[in-house]
């Protein structure tokens, strides 16, 4: 279909006979973040890695730019971009000058850096040596290397994982600015807040099986049966009520009485929403 980057159909994945993957569909479309959600061990980086061509699928089919992971080559390399903890940057060089020797090999021209450079807030340290960076600004750099040729499609594994509140929301508004431009973008991370605020569709991985798909507000809908909601007292109490009979009671009374200074619904979180279907967290 056009404008489909990204298609997994039905894939699995063995080591040494035991399955981490098992039976895995999703789609990414041009211009669309997609979030793999899971806990630590949950197959994540496994996917990123068969999708990039750096592990063999052991059953199914996965399509990357209409190419079949079974023949992706480093001429992917030209078209995408990775993010992951292991990015390639070379400690000894300047920031400045890792960046122009990726320049080189991408064929990407020169002025283009200092565009980039500008946009991850790196400008005022491009002299400044790799090894020298926080480790939130090695991260922009990693980020800055991975979109110097303007790839179809940017995969990033956990990229705001231990960085401050403040590198990540940099972090997040340029991948929504990516976005908007027509990026796609794979996205792995076992932060609900970050997926929900960024992600179009996200895929609830669990044990290597997706166990819910769709977009982070149809999940939450999806699994809202109960409804919930917060009520303040003007004595300042706070009280959780169901649509059950003796709450709407309860509320009724307050009503009454005029005594409710607020009403809040309490829809569920992603993170609600992957305890429900696993009933574990995610740490
Ligand atoms: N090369 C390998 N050989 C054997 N087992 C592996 C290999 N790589 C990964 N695994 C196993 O596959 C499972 C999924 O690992 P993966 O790294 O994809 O998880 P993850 O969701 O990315 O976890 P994390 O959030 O900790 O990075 C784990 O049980 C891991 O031990």
């Amino acid at each position: 279909m056009k404008n489909e980057y990204i298609r997994i159909q039905h894939i699995s994945k063995e080591f040494h006979s035991t399955v981490v993957l098992k039976d895995l569909n999703a789609v990414l479309h041009k211009g669309e973040i997609l979030g793999f959600l899971g806990p630590s061990g949950a197959g994540k980086t496994t996917t990123i890695k068969i999708l990039t061509g750096q592990l063999k699928l052991t059953k199914g089919d996965a399509y990357v730019l209409d190419i079949h992971c079974d023949n992706i080559d480093e001429t992917i390399y030209e078209q995408i971009g990775i993010v992951t903890d292991n990015s390639g940057i070379y400690e000894r060089m300047s920031v400045y000058d890792n960046l122009k020797y990726f320049s080189k090999i991408l064929n990407v021209s020169k002025e283009r850096i200092d565009v980039l450079l500008k946009r991850v807030g790196l400008f005022e340290h491009k002299m400044k040596l790799a090894s020298q960076l926080s480790k939130g600004q090695k991260q922009r750099l990693i980020l800055a290397r991975a979109i110097l040729h303007t790839p179809k499609i940017l995969f990033l594994d956990e990229p705001t994982s231990g960085l401050d509140p403040s590198t990540a929301l940099t972090i997040h508004n340029l991948l929504l600015e990516l976005k908007h431009e027509g990026m796609a973008i794979f996205l792995t991370t076992h932060n609900m807040e970050e997926a929900t605020k960024l992600c179009d569709h996200v895929a609830l991985l669990n044990e290597g099986v997706i166990v819910e798909y769709g977009s982070p507000k149809e999940l939450c809908i999806k699994h809202n049966q109960e409804k919930k909601y917060k009520v303040i007292l003007n004595d300042d109490s706070e009280h959780i009520l169901s649509n059950k009979a003796n709450d709407i009671e309860k509320m009724r009374q307050w009503l009454l009485e005029d005594k409710v200074e607020a009403l809040h619904s309490c829809e569920p979180t992603l993170e609600d929403v992957f305890i429900h279907v696993t009933g574990r967290g995610l740490n």
